[in-house]
Protein backbone atom coordinates (compact mmCIF):
# COMPACT_ATOMS: atom_id res chain seq x y z
CA UNK A 1 0.00 0.00 0.00
CA UNK A 2 1.16 3.61 -1.22
CA UNK A 3 1.73 5.82 1.81
CA UNK A 4 -0.34 8.95 1.90
CA UNK A 5 1.82 10.96 3.62
CA UNK A 6 5.28 10.99 3.93
CA UNK A 7 8.19 12.09 5.99
CA UNK A 8 11.54 11.35 4.89
CA UNK A 9 14.57 11.94 6.36
CA UNK A 10 13.07 15.41 8.36
CA UNK A 11 15.75 16.96 10.51
CA UNK A 12 14.88 20.25 12.23
CA UNK A 13 18.19 22.38 13.29
CA UNK A 14 17.98 25.40 15.85
CA UNK A 15 21.30 27.17 15.37
CA UNK A 16 23.87 24.34 16.55
CA UNK A 17 20.54 22.40 18.59
CA UNK A 18 19.41 19.21 16.76
CA UNK A 19 15.62 19.56 18.07
CA UNK A 20 14.50 16.58 15.42
CA UNK A 21 17.29 13.77 13.44
CA UNK A 22 16.09 11.87 10.44
CA UNK A 23 12.41 11.73 10.93
CA UNK A 24 11.20 8.70 8.29
CA UNK A 25 7.15 8.08 8.69
CA UNK A 26 5.16 6.66 5.91
CA UNK A 27 1.23 7.24 7.28
CA UNK A 28 -1.53 5.17 4.69
CA UNK A 29 -4.79 7.65 4.58
CA UNK A 30 -6.93 7.14 7.06
CA UNK A 31 -4.63 6.00 10.15
CA UNK A 32 -4.19 7.26 13.51
CA UNK A 33 -0.92 8.08 14.50
CA UNK A 34 0.46 9.46 17.64
CA UNK A 35 4.05 10.75 18.69
CA UNK A 36 4.36 10.03 22.33
CA UNK A 37 7.49 10.78 23.92
CA UNK A 38 9.44 12.48 27.00
CA UNK A 39 9.00 16.60 27.26
CA UNK A 40 11.44 17.95 24.26
CA UNK A 41 11.80 14.74 22.72
CA UNK A 42 10.96 17.00 19.31
CA UNK A 43 6.68 15.74 18.79
CA UNK A 44 5.40 19.35 18.52
CA UNK A 45 8.31 20.04 16.35
CA UNK A 46 7.75 17.22 14.04
CA UNK A 47 3.93 18.22 14.30
CA UNK A 48 4.60 21.59 13.40
CA UNK A 49 6.95 21.13 10.39
CA UNK A 50 3.93 19.34 8.77
CA UNK A 51 1.78 22.04 9.46
CA UNK A 52 4.27 24.44 8.04
CA UNK A 53 4.54 26.78 11.08
CA UNK A 54 8.12 25.42 11.35
CA UNK A 55 10.73 25.63 8.58
CA UNK A 56 12.32 22.03 7.80
CA UNK A 57 16.42 22.31 7.71
CA UNK A 58 16.14 18.42 5.80
CA UNK A 59 15.07 15.89 4.07
CA UNK A 60 11.18 15.96 2.70
CA UNK A 61 7.73 16.06 3.54
CA UNK A 62 4.56 14.89 0.82
CA UNK A 63 0.90 14.74 1.59
CA UNK A 64 -1.32 13.26 -1.18
CA UNK A 65 1.18 13.25 -3.49
CA UNK A 66 2.56 16.63 -3.28
CA UNK A 67 5.82 17.84 -2.24
CA UNK A 68 4.60 19.89 0.46
CA UNK A 69 7.97 20.80 2.09
CA UNK A 70 8.55 24.10 1.34
CA UNK A 71 4.89 25.38 1.10
CA UNK A 72 2.96 27.99 3.13
CA UNK A 73 1.01 26.92 6.24
CA UNK A 74 -2.12 28.14 4.53
CA UNK A 75 -1.95 26.17 1.54
CA UNK A 76 -1.03 22.58 3.13
CA UNK A 77 -4.69 22.52 3.64
CA UNK A 78 -4.36 20.78 7.15
CA UNK A 79 -6.40 21.03 10.39
CA UNK A 80 -4.94 21.29 13.49
CA UNK A 81 -6.56 21.56 17.05
CA UNK A 82 -4.39 22.92 19.40
CA UNK A 83 -3.28 22.35 23.04
CA UNK A 84 -6.13 24.75 24.71
CA UNK A 85 -8.06 24.81 21.76
CA UNK A 86 -7.00 28.62 21.01
CA UNK A 87 -10.55 29.67 20.42
CA UNK A 88 -11.68 33.29 19.91
CA UNK A 89 -12.92 34.15 22.75
CA UNK A 90 -14.96 36.82 21.56
CA UNK A 91 -16.65 34.78 18.65
CA UNK A 92 -19.36 32.47 19.01
CA UNK A 93 -19.50 28.59 18.32
CA UNK A 94 -20.33 29.26 14.88
CA UNK A 95 -18.17 31.79 14.02
CA UNK A 96 -15.18 30.11 15.40
CA UNK A 97 -15.69 27.15 13.38
CA UNK A 98 -16.64 29.46 10.56
CA UNK A 99 -12.99 31.04 11.24
CA UNK A 100 -10.89 28.93 8.39
CA UNK A 101 -13.64 29.38 5.93
CA UNK A 102 -13.80 32.57 5.64
CA UNK A 103 -9.95 33.05 5.64
CA UNK A 104 -10.23 30.73 2.79
CA UNK A 105 -12.45 33.53 0.80
CA UNK A 106 -15.03 30.49 0.83
CA UNK A 107 -18.38 32.14 -0.59
CA UNK A 108 -21.23 32.93 2.35
CA UNK A 109 -23.68 30.55 0.87
CA UNK A 110 -21.41 27.33 1.18
CA UNK A 111 -19.66 28.69 4.39
CA UNK A 112 -23.55 28.18 6.53
CA UNK A 113 -24.16 24.68 5.72
CA UNK A 114 -20.27 23.70 5.84
CA UNK A 115 -20.67 25.10 9.83
CA UNK A 116 -23.94 23.15 10.54
CA UNK A 117 -22.40 19.56 8.96
CA UNK A 118 -19.40 20.37 11.30
CA UNK A 119 -21.06 21.50 13.86
CA UNK A 120 -23.84 18.34 13.39
CA UNK A 121 -20.64 15.86 13.52
CA UNK A 122 -19.79 17.12 16.96
CA UNK A 123 -23.24 17.36 18.29
CA UNK A 124 -22.77 20.80 18.88
CA UNK A 125 -25.49 22.46 16.78
CA UNK A 126 -27.70 23.87 20.21
CA UNK A 127 -24.97 25.29 21.18
CA UNK A 128 -24.06 27.04 17.60
CA UNK A 129 -24.67 30.90 19.44
CA UNK A 130 -22.92 30.28 22.69
CA UNK A 131 -19.42 32.16 23.33
CA UNK A 132 -16.58 29.98 24.29
CA UNK A 133 -16.58 30.89 27.81
CA UNK A 134 -19.99 29.82 28.15
CA UNK A 135 -19.12 26.05 27.06
CA UNK A 136 -17.57 23.21 29.92
CA UNK A 137 -13.94 21.92 28.63
CA UNK A 138 -15.29 18.81 26.41
CA UNK A 139 -17.41 21.33 25.06
CA UNK A 140 -14.97 23.71 23.61
CA UNK A 141 -12.30 21.05 22.70
CA UNK A 142 -15.13 19.46 20.34
CA UNK A 143 -15.87 23.08 19.04
CA UNK A 144 -11.72 23.45 18.37
CA UNK A 145 -12.24 19.90 16.57
CA UNK A 146 -15.43 21.06 14.66
CA UNK A 147 -13.24 24.21 13.56
CA UNK A 148 -10.16 22.13 11.82
CA UNK A 149 -12.48 19.66 10.02
CA UNK A 150 -14.61 22.00 8.68
CA UNK A 151 -11.82 22.86 6.08
CA UNK A 152 -11.70 19.37 4.77
CA UNK A 153 -8.27 19.12 5.36
CA UNK A 154 -6.11 16.53 3.81
CA UNK A 155 -4.82 15.71 7.35
CA UNK A 156 -5.78 16.40 10.81
CA UNK A 157 -3.15 17.20 13.71
CA UNK A 158 -4.08 16.96 17.06
CA UNK A 159 -1.32 18.91 19.54
CA UNK A 160 -2.43 17.30 23.11
CA UNK A 161 -5.96 17.31 22.29
CA UNK A 162 -6.92 16.37 25.98
CA UNK A 163 -4.79 17.93 27.91
CA UNK A 164 -6.65 20.88 29.15
CA UNK A 165 -9.61 18.50 30.34
CA UNK A 166 -9.65 16.16 33.79
CA UNK A 167 -8.85 13.15 34.21
CA UNK A 168 -12.32 11.44 33.80
CA UNK A 169 -13.62 13.43 31.19
CA UNK A 170 -10.40 12.78 28.96
CA UNK A 171 -11.71 9.11 28.80
CA UNK A 172 -14.79 9.72 27.18
CA UNK A 173 -13.19 12.07 24.74
CA UNK A 174 -10.64 9.74 24.06
CA UNK A 175 -13.46 7.32 22.52
CA UNK A 176 -15.42 10.15 20.91
CA UNK A 177 -12.70 11.77 19.07
CA UNK A 178 -11.64 8.43 17.75
CA UNK A 179 -14.88 7.81 16.73
CA UNK A 180 -15.19 10.61 14.52
CA UNK A 181 -11.90 9.97 13.31
CA UNK A 182 -12.86 6.80 12.43
CA UNK A 183 -16.08 8.09 10.65
CA UNK A 184 -14.55 10.44 8.53
CA UNK A 185 -11.71 8.61 7.69
CA UNK A 186 -9.58 11.57 8.22
CA UNK A 187 -5.84 10.47 8.59
CA UNK A 188 -4.69 11.90 11.97
CA UNK A 189 -1.25 12.77 13.61
CA UNK A 190 -1.15 13.39 17.15
CA UNK A 191 0.92 14.33 19.37
CA UNK A 192 0.84 12.82 23.71
CA UNK A 193 2.85 12.51 26.23
CA UNK A 194 0.40 10.73 27.90
CA UNK A 195 0.96 6.51 27.00
CA UNK A 196 -3.01 5.42 27.62
CA UNK A 197 -4.04 7.90 25.10
CA UNK A 198 -1.93 7.03 23.24
CA UNK A 199 -2.17 3.14 23.55
CA UNK A 200 -6.20 3.38 23.14
CA UNK A 201 -5.98 5.79 20.57
CA UNK A 202 -3.65 5.16 17.54
CA UNK A 203 -3.50 2.54 15.11
CA UNK A 204 0.09 3.02 15.22
CA UNK A 205 2.73 4.86 17.63
CA UNK A 206 5.85 6.63 16.91
CA UNK A 207 8.27 6.45 20.16
CA UNK A 208 10.44 9.28 20.61
CA UNK A 209 13.48 10.10 22.71
CA UNK A 210 16.19 13.31 21.88
CA UNK A 211 14.42 13.97 19.03
CA UNK A 212 14.90 10.42 17.30
CA UNK A 213 12.89 7.84 16.21
CA UNK A 214 13.02 4.72 19.05
CA UNK A 215 10.05 2.51 17.63
CA UNK A 216 7.13 2.72 15.52
CA UNK A 217 4.05 0.07 15.55
CA UNK A 218 0.95 -0.63 16.97
CA UNK A 219 0.04 -0.26 20.07
CA UNK A 220 0.71 -3.82 20.83
CA UNK A 221 3.89 -4.20 19.27
CA UNK A 222 5.61 -1.44 20.91
CA UNK A 223 3.98 -2.59 24.35
CA UNK A 224 4.74 -6.33 23.75
CA UNK A 225 7.89 -6.29 21.35
CA UNK A 226 9.96 -3.23 22.70
CA UNK A 227 13.37 -3.00 21.08
CA UNK A 228 14.77 -1.59 24.26
CA UNK A 229 14.81 -0.48 27.96
CA UNK A 230 13.72 2.93 26.59
CA UNK A 231 10.86 1.73 24.70
CA UNK A 232 9.94 -0.51 27.44
CA UNK A 233 10.28 2.00 30.39
CA UNK A 234 8.57 4.40 28.56
CA UNK A 235 5.54 2.21 27.89
CA UNK A 236 4.34 1.41 31.32
CA UNK A 237 6.44 -0.29 33.70
CA UNK A 238 8.89 -3.05 33.35
CA UNK A 239 10.77 -5.48 35.20
CA UNK A 240 14.95 -5.71 34.31
CA UNK A 241 17.28 -8.42 34.61
CA UNK A 242 21.25 -7.82 33.82
CA UNK A 243 23.09 -10.43 32.17
CA UNK A 244 24.43 -11.79 28.70
CA UNK A 245 22.79 -13.24 26.01
CA UNK A 246 23.32 -17.26 26.15
CA UNK A 247 22.28 -17.84 22.29
CA UNK A 248 19.00 -19.46 21.23
CA UNK A 249 16.90 -17.21 23.18
CA UNK A 250 18.73 -18.33 26.24
CA UNK A 251 19.68 -15.48 28.76
CA UNK A 252 22.77 -15.72 31.36
CA UNK A 253 21.52 -13.59 34.20
CA UNK A 254 24.01 -12.42 36.36
CA UNK A 255 21.85 -14.55 39.25
CA UNK A 256 24.16 -17.20 37.59
CA UNK A 257 20.41 -19.00 36.25
CA UNK A 258 19.65 -19.36 32.83
CA UNK A 259 16.35 -18.12 31.47
CA UNK A 260 14.28 -18.25 27.97
CA UNK A 261 12.69 -15.33 26.32
CA UNK A 262 12.79 -13.64 22.94
CA UNK A 263 15.27 -11.53 21.31
CA UNK A 264 14.44 -8.45 19.97
CA UNK A 265 17.61 -8.25 18.13
CA UNK A 266 20.06 -11.21 16.83
CA UNK A 267 22.40 -9.99 19.72
CA UNK A 268 25.26 -11.98 19.65
CA UNK A 269 26.38 -14.62 22.52
CA UNK A 270 27.92 -13.11 25.71
CA UNK A 271 26.93 -10.05 24.63
CA UNK A 272 25.50 -7.59 27.80
CA UNK A 273 21.40 -7.81 27.69
CA UNK A 274 18.38 -7.27 29.81
CA UNK A 275 15.71 -9.68 30.14
CA UNK A 276 12.64 -7.34 30.38
CA UNK A 277 9.19 -9.07 31.80
CA UNK A 278 5.86 -7.16 32.29
CA UNK A 279 4.82 -6.42 36.25
CA UNK A 280 1.08 -7.88 35.15
CA UNK A 281 2.76 -11.02 33.54
CA UNK A 282 4.60 -12.35 36.69
CA UNK A 283 3.29 -14.77 38.90
CA UNK A 284 3.92 -15.30 43.04
CA UNK A 285 3.97 -19.26 43.89
CA UNK A 286 4.96 -20.91 47.34
CA UNK A 287 8.67 -21.07 47.12
CA UNK A 288 9.11 -24.72 47.32
CA UNK A 289 7.26 -24.91 43.55
CA UNK A 290 8.28 -25.88 41.09
CA UNK A 291 9.04 -23.86 38.00
CA UNK A 292 6.05 -24.28 35.75
CA UNK A 293 7.16 -25.08 31.90
CA UNK A 294 7.42 -22.10 29.72
CA UNK A 295 8.26 -20.86 32.52
CA UNK A 296 10.84 -18.60 34.28
CA UNK A 297 11.70 -18.46 37.86
CA UNK A 298 13.57 -17.02 40.74
CA UNK A 299 13.01 -17.30 44.40
CA UNK A 300 12.98 -13.77 46.25
CA UNK A 301 11.24 -12.32 49.53
CA UNK A 302 8.66 -9.70 49.71
CA UNK A 303 10.54 -6.32 50.65
CA UNK A 304 6.48 -4.03 50.39
CA UNK A 305 3.11 -4.83 49.57
CA UNK A 306 0.81 -1.82 47.83
CA UNK A 307 -2.65 -1.38 47.74
CA UNK A 308 -3.82 -0.02 44.57
CA UNK A 309 -7.56 -1.18 44.35
CA UNK A 310 -7.99 -3.21 41.63
CA UNK A 311 -4.39 -4.52 42.18
CA UNK A 312 -1.99 -5.25 44.30
CA UNK A 313 1.65 -4.35 43.80
CA UNK A 314 4.60 -6.66 45.67
CA UNK A 315 8.13 -5.69 45.22
CA UNK A 316 10.07 -8.84 45.48
CA UNK A 317 13.79 -8.42 46.28
CA UNK A 318 16.21 -11.23 44.59
CA UNK A 319 19.55 -12.69 46.20
CA UNK A 320 21.43 -9.93 44.64
CA UNK A 321 18.77 -7.45 45.37
CA UNK A 322 17.47 -6.67 42.11
CA UNK A 323 13.99 -5.54 42.70
CA UNK A 324 10.95 -7.26 41.25
CA UNK A 325 7.52 -5.94 40.97
CA UNK A 326 4.51 -7.87 40.56
CA UNK A 327 0.70 -6.59 40.33
CA UNK A 328 -1.41 -8.89 40.35
CA UNK A 329 -5.22 -8.60 40.89
CA UNK A 330 -6.93 -8.30 43.97
CA UNK A 331 -8.93 -11.18 44.51
CA UNK A 332 -10.42 -9.92 47.63
CA UNK A 333 -8.20 -12.93 50.14
CA UNK A 334 -6.17 -10.57 51.35
CA UNK A 335 -2.94 -11.34 52.38
CA UNK A 336 -2.74 -14.07 49.90
CA UNK A 337 -2.05 -14.62 46.45
CA UNK A 338 -3.57 -17.87 43.67
CA UNK A 339 -6.46 -18.79 45.92
CA UNK A 340 -7.60 -18.59 49.83
CA UNK A 341 -6.13 -19.40 52.48
CA UNK A 342 -7.38 -23.32 52.53
CA UNK A 343 -5.93 -23.98 48.74
CA UNK A 344 -2.68 -25.78 48.16
CA UNK A 345 -2.03 -23.33 45.47
CA UNK A 346 -1.66 -20.22 47.54
CA UNK A 347 0.78 -18.06 49.12
CA UNK A 348 1.19 -16.03 52.21
CA UNK A 349 2.10 -12.80 51.43
CA UNK A 350 3.89 -9.92 54.13
CA UNK A 351 6.81 -8.04 53.93
CA UNK A 352 9.33 -11.22 54.51
CA UNK A 353 8.08 -13.87 52.96
CA UNK A 354 9.79 -16.01 50.62
CA UNK A 355 8.11 -16.39 47.27
CA UNK A 356 8.68 -18.10 44.00
CA UNK A 357 8.77 -15.64 41.18
CA UNK A 358 7.91 -17.12 37.80
CA UNK A 359 6.70 -15.65 34.50
CA UNK A 360 6.33 -17.09 31.24
CA UNK A 361 9.45 -17.28 28.58
CA UNK A 362 7.09 -16.04 25.86
CA UNK A 363 6.56 -12.83 27.99
CA UNK A 364 10.24 -12.43 28.65
CA UNK A 365 12.02 -9.83 26.19
CA UNK A 366 15.89 -9.99 26.01
CA UNK A 367 17.15 -6.38 24.88
CA UNK A 368 20.06 -4.92 24.29
CA UNK A 369 22.33 -3.38 27.49
N1 LIG B 1 12.19 27.98 18.52
C1 LIG B 1 13.06 27.19 19.14
N2 LIG B 1 14.33 27.55 19.32
C2 LIG B 1 15.22 26.72 19.93
N3 LIG B 1 14.91 25.50 20.41
C3 LIG B 1 13.65 25.09 20.27
C4 LIG B 1 12.65 25.90 19.64
N4 LIG B 1 11.48 25.22 19.65
C5 LIG B 1 11.74 24.03 20.28
N5 LIG B 1 13.02 23.96 20.64
C6 LIG B 1 13.68 22.83 21.34
O1 LIG B 1 13.51 21.67 20.57
C7 LIG B 1 13.29 20.52 21.41
C8 LIG B 1 12.02 19.81 20.97
O2 LIG B 1 10.91 20.61 21.31
P1 LIG B 1 9.40 20.12 21.08
O3 LIG B 1 8.51 21.24 21.45
O4 LIG B 1 9.27 19.54 19.74
O5 LIG B 1 9.30 18.97 22.17
P2 LIG B 1 8.04 18.11 22.59
O6 LIG B 1 8.47 16.70 22.46
O7 LIG B 1 6.85 18.52 21.86
O8 LIG B 1 7.96 18.48 24.13
P3 LIG B 1 6.65 18.81 25.05
O9 LIG B 1 6.01 17.50 25.33
O10 LIG B 1 7.29 19.41 26.27
O11 LIG B 1 5.80 19.78 24.30
C9 LIG B 1 13.26 21.04 22.83
O12 LIG B 1 14.51 20.79 23.43
C10 LIG B 1 13.01 22.54 22.67
O13 LIG B 1 13.60 23.26 23.72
Amino acid sequence: MNSYLDFDGVAKRYGAFQAVSDFTLPIHEGELVALLGPSGCGKTTSLRMLAGFVQVSEGSIRLAGKDITQLPSYRRNVGMVFQGYALFPHLTVEENVAFGLEMRKMKPAEIGPRVQKALARVRLESLAKRLPRELSGGQQQRVALARAMAIDPAVLLLDEPLSALDARLRHEVRAEIRQLQKDSGLTTLMVTHDQDEALSMADRLVIMNQGRIEQIGTPDEVYERPINRFVAEFMGKSNFLDGKMGGEGRFDSKLGQVFAGHAADAGRTGAPALMSFRPERVQLRRVDTPVADGCNGVQGRIVRITYLGPLIEYRIALKDDTEITALLPNTGELGYVGGDASSDESVYTAPGSPVSVQWQARDSRLLPA
